[in-house]
Formats: structure tokens, C-alpha cells, sequence
């Protein structure tokens, strides 16, 4: 299982400062180092975290997957086309939401998304469309040219009981789906280190992209270690 790490949020806290730390490149050579298949960043059209120079810099350092999650615009397309990515995942976006709050609508954006996808893949960039785990969106994503689908795990990620395993098998039929109709299958959003288990043992899944509980987790068992790099800088001296 391929386990795509999305380092927008290091971004997040470095810009809550205005400052050069931490740093998303630094963040993504180590998150490969310890084992990362690949790096994954949202540039948003409003560049609250990640910014044009940190995927220029990705592009240079990362020697895995570089998956570039963007909108389907026309400026990002003009930047996945410069700075190509080894694929790009489309993916809705609003002004107003804290994180991506579903899937694309493949249904009412078909048109737009059928001339993006080609737009990509003229330029040899893979794609892959972020959609709600329903059939009908597996289905039009084939029908549009994409050759990777992420399904969008928030809702089974967010409920609780029955309402959860509700959700687990809807991701399930999706990825079956997706399979059967020759695409490629990941799945990604709010998976964290109590609900991931049961996705990633989905039969016919390629990968895994998770951000938020990485970054976070890596905080908490960082900071000891940190503390004490500083303690040892400024001295034991009372
Ligand atoms: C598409 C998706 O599920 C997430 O990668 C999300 O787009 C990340 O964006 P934020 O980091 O802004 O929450
Ligand atoms: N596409 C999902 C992703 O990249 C990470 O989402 P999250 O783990 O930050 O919720």
C-alpha cells in the first residue's frame, strides 16, 4: 500500500508566522526518509498554506510521487504544465472552508473536467479526480478520460457506529468499481491513527493520502526532542 504524505499543513504553521520555518521541503525529505511513497500538496488558489516556490522546490527534491491537488483552473493548469508533477489530483475548492469538504461534482463540472484532464494529460501528467464515494462519480470519471480516482474518506472518517461502517462500505463498492472499470483507485481525507486500519484493508486500494494526522502526530512526538536540542543549546547554567 502506497502512502502518499501531505505536508500542506507544516506550511500552515510556518505562514501563522510569517516566517521560513517549518519547512513543507524539509518536511517531505524527511517524511521519504522514513518511508514516505510519495508527497502530496494543495495548492490553493488562495496560498494559505503551500506557495508557488515550495512545489517548485518539491519538484526539485522529491525523487517519489509528487502529487499536486489543485483546482481546475486555468492558473493551475498553466502551473501543473510548467512545473509537472507526477500526477495531480483535481479537487474542489472554497474560499470559505476550513479543509476540502467533499468531492469534486463530476456530475455538473463534467464539461470543464473532461477539457482539464485532457489539457494535463497532453502534457503527459496523469490525473486523478477526488470524488464522493458514489457510483454514478466512478463511472462519469472513466467516462471523462481520469486515470486515477481518490475517494474522498471525510465522511467514514468523521462518523461514529453504524454510520461508519455505512460509510466503509461505500468506499469499499466505490473502490470496486473503480477497479472494474480500469482505474486506479486511492482514497484520502481526515484518515488519521484510529480509523485507517479498516481502509487500508480494502482489497484493490493503490494508496493512502494522509496530511492532517501525520503532521499533528509528528508534533507530539517531536517535541521532546526538541526541547531537549534546546536545553542543550542555552545550557543547564541556573
Ligand atoms: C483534497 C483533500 O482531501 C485534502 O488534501 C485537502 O485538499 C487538503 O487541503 P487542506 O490541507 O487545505 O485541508
Ligand atoms: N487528499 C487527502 C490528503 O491529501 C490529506 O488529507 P488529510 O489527511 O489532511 O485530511
Amino acid at each position: 500500500m502506497l502512502l502518499g504524505v501531505n505536508v500542506d499543513h507544516v506550511a500552515t504553521v510556518r505562514n501563522a508566522r510569517k516566517t521560513f520555518e517549518p519547512d513543507p521541503v524539509m518536511a517531505a525529505t524527511l517524511a521519504i526518509l522514513g518511508g514516505a511513497n510519495g508527497i502530496t500538496v494543495h495548492l490553493r488558489e488562495d496560498r494559505r498554506h503551500i506557495h508557488d516556490r515550495d512545489l517548485r522546490l518539491l519538484r526539485e527534491v522529491v525523487n517519489c510521487e509528487l502529487n499536486l491537488e489543485m483546482a481546475a483552473t486555468r492558473e493551475m493548469i498553466r502551473i501543473a504544465l510548467e512545473v509537472k508533477p507526477d500526477m495531480v489530483t483535481l479537487v474542489p475548492e472554497k474560499r470559505q472552508e476550513l479543509t476540502t469538504e467533499g468531492g469534486i461534482d463530476v456530475v455538473n463540472q463534467k464539461k470543464l473536467l473532461k477539457e482539464t484532464i485532457k489539457k494535463l494529460k497532453d502534457g503527459n501528467i496523469p490525473v486523478s479526480l477526488f470524488i464522493n464515494p458514489d457510483i454514478m462519480d466512478v463511472d462519469i470519471s472513466k467516462e471523462i478520460g481520469a486515470d486515477m480516482v481518490e475517494i474522498h474518506t471525510g465522511l467514514y472518517a468523521n462518523a461514529k457506529g453504524k454510520r461508519q461502517e455505512k460509510e466503509l462500505h461505500r468506499v469499499i463498492e466505490a473502490v470496486k468499481i473503480a477497479n472494474k472499470l480500469g482505474l486506479l483507485a486511492n482514497a484520502g481525507h481526515g484518515l488519521n491513527y484510529f480509523n485507517v486500519k479498516s481502509i487500508a484493508a480494502i482489497e484493490g486500494i493503490r494508496g493512502l493520502y494522509i496530511g492532517h494526522s501525520i503532521i499533528s502526530r509528528a508534533v507530539l512526538v517531536g517535541i521532546e526532542r526538541a526541547v531537549r536540542e534546546m536545553k542543550d543549546l542555552i545550557g543547564n547554567r541556573k
